[in-house]
């Protein structure tokens, strides 16, 4: 499975541990994060992530900030995105089985590295549940509405 994974400054010291971690898995991981000194805008890295999902030259997308919000805002304004902001392990699943996202947002400043690794690993081993395509498909059907304004 291929993972596109953006970080901020926020998630910094966590970067390359959830990195390797998923790499050691079998992952294939591109890594669009911030690597520079000092901070950055989140919005920049979500939008990356967001668009190698939407054209499938990633199967699902990772995004770390200070507590996953911001990045979750950003992605969801692009097209295709259904990227959820989890804060324990059972969002984490839900978010996979009843709302199919295909982006996961985490907060490192709410989170211990290995709870952010628990949740990324139940997030990717959770199949979608069918009967929630209907609902899925109603705010697909938004998305398409709000685009032709
Ligand atoms: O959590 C975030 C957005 O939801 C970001 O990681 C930012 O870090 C957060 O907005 C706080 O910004 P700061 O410049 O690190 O204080």
């Amino acid at each position: 499975m291929k993972l596109a994974f953006g970080t901020d400054h926020a998630a910094a010291e966590v970067r390359n541990k959830v990195k390797e971690y998923f790499q050691s898995g079998g992952y294939e991981i591109e890594d669009f994060g911030f690597s520079g000194e000092g901070s950055c805008d989140y919005p920049d890295y979500a939008v990356k992530v967001a668009e190698a999902v939407v054209s499938k030259k990633a199967d699902r997308g990772i995004l770390i900030c200070g507590t996953g919000i911001g990045m979750s805002i950003a992605a969801n304004k692009i097209k295709g995105i259904i990227a959820a902001v989890c804060w324990d392990e059972d969002t984490a699943k839900l978010a996979a089985r009843h709302n199919g996202a295909n982006v996961l947002c985490l907060g490192s400043r709410t989170a211990t590295l290995s709870e952010l690794c628990q949740r990324i690993k139940i997030f990717l081993g959770t199949p979608f549940e069918e009967r929630h395509l209907q609902r899925i498909k109603k705010i697909k059907e938004i998305e398409k509405q709000q685009c032709r304004k």
